[in-house]
């Protein structure tokens, strides 16, 4: 059997048993909705369009590989929670990606933002977010960020261990000022997800554990010191969750832990943070729960076990980070080589090399996370094949898609358009093989403007001062 890629068509007996999960789409050149921003289609030439521009002409004038993030379905997404989560404090998640004009979009959607690094900060407020509507993270705050965030007068820090409360409080004593702070918790609840990307499992780095007696102790600790504000609890169960009953076992474990402190201290906590997570979907298989519905099965919850335990409704507050800026993103890579590679029983598998890879998306090679993609440039009527996408490093791991269907026509030169690329992607690049990093580009009504440009080779080169 000949295994071969002649004149932009692939003759070989190609292996077409993907997973389980895959479905052979009906219409190859089809755009799954749930998948894409909303409003994306193909104009008449067969090129996709997202946020009114063609990727074709984004791809000719930007290069590939390149990042668009929709700026109308970014700021759907945030105003879904703000109005499915009334009254809820939303923090969108900067980690999942953050430049000035997103930190903007947050704060003019009326969302406040979570950040995690002294970079994360600076980037916020340069955008224009007040610091007083910046909630501060990590398990491992250097002194350098919590004496800034003080100095700025951030909304509240999300303490994470005993030695970050002694920093807060020598730091405050040298300021003069006091700190807002949340404890975070661990509640011990399993979440179904990549381990990971799980956090409130008792084995892992974050959080002071409800079920050692710890969270209990940080709350009083924070109570009782003379210069911390105590908020109340923080939760976070970890990312890409589907299923509510994590949330509502962290929802119960954090209520009662308040209702102990009331009991130990004789004071009510006024905030509850029940953090982020809330999965998106990245193949047609992927079902996530609609906000409004996540909204309302929270509020249920939280009402019932209020009353149960005669708790005062606390203040509430969410981080939802994938789920605004995922669905909104794209990236857009081009097609270098296309081979035919036998595997067994004299079948083949077709590797599809696009011009970027782990160095832009180290999602699939971390935490085997299934994307799925689309010729982004034409139409085509060809059969489908199974496909494996690859990116152009030195790893074998360096897959981008393990399995699409893709027409069989796909060539050299075609762009590729892999949706729900906007959060963990561009946010968590690296120069892996001296790559300089992709741009990330805003579209909206067909306008595309900067956002990131694309790193240079001299950028990598100035950082390169030994002899
Ligand atoms: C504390 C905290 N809040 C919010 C988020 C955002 O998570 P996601 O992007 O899954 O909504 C994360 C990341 O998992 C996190 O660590
Ligand atoms: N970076 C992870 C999620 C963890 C995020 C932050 N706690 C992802 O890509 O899925």
């Amino acid at each position: 059997m000949t295994h071969t890629h002649i004149a932009g068509s692939i003759h070989a007996d190609v292996a077409q048993a993907g997973p389980q999960w895959l479905e052979l789409p009906a219409d190859l050149n089809a755009l799954d909705p749930k998948l894409w921003p909303s409003g994306t289609h193909r104009d008449e030439a067969g090129a996709v369009v997202v946020g009114g521009a063609s990727l074709v002409d984004v791809a000719r004038e930007y290069g590939t590989a390149a990042y668009v993030i929709d700026e109308a379905d970014f700021r759907a997404r945030a105003a879904a929670f703000r109005e499915s989560f009334k009254g809820w404090e939303i923090y969108y998640a900067g980690k999942a990606l953050l430049t000035r004009t997103v930190a903007r979009w947050v704060a003019e959607e009326g969302l406040s933002l979570d950040v995690t690094t002294m970079g994360e900060m600076k980037v916020a407020l340069a955008g224009g977010m007040p610091a007083a509507r910046l909630g501060f993270h990590g398990n491992n705050k250097s002194v350098e960020e919590i004496r800034f965030a003080l100095e700025q007068g951030v909304g509240r820090i999300i303490v994470d261990s005993f030695d970050e409360i002694d920093r807060i409080e020598a730091l405050c004593r040298e300021l003069g000022v006091r700190a807002r702070a949340m404890v975070r918790v661990t509640t011990g609840v399993e979440a179904h997800t990549h381990e990971y990307i799980a956090t409130a499992h008792e084995d892992q780095k974050f959080g002071l554990s409800i079920s050692s007696g710890q969270a209990l102790t940080g709350l009083v600790r924070c109570h009782t010191s003379d210069v911390i504000d105590l908020l109340g609890i923080h939760s976070h169960i970890g990312s890409q969750i589907f299923e509510t009953a994590g949330f509502e076992v962290a929802i119960r474990r954090t209520l009662k832990l308040a209702h102990q402190f009331r009991t130990a201290t004789g004071a009510e906590l006024p905030e509850l943070d029940l953090g982020g997570g809330f999965g998106i979907a990245y193949v047609s298989a992927d079902a996530p729960m609609p906000t409004p519905d996540l909204a309302a099965a929270f509020e249920e919850l939280i009402d019932h076990e209020c009353l149960a335990l005669g708790l005062e409704r606390p203040r509430l507050s969410i981080e939802p980070g994938r789920a605004i800026c995922g669905p909104a993103g794209v990236a857009i890579y081009e097609v270098g080589t296309v081979k035919v590679v036998e595997v067994e029983n004299n079948k083949a598998r077709v590797y599809v090399s696009v011009d970027g890879g782990m160095s832009d998306n180290i999602r699939p090679a971390l935490y085997a996370a299934e994307y799925s993609c689309v010729i982004a440039n034409r139409n085509s009527d060809a059969a489908p094949v199974l496909c494996r996408v690859v990116g152009k490093h030195c790893e074998g791991g360096d897959i981008l898609i393990r399995y699409v269907f893709l027409p069989r026509d796909i060539a050299p030169g075609d762009l590729i358009a892999v949706p729900a690329s906007g959060a963990y992607a561009r946010a968590m690049a690296s120069n892996y093989n001296q790559v300089p990093r992709p741009p990330l580009l805003g579209v909206r009504d067909g306008e595309v403007t900067t956002m990131l440009r694309r790193e240079t080779l001299e950028d990598l080169m100035r950082l390169d001062v030994g002899e």
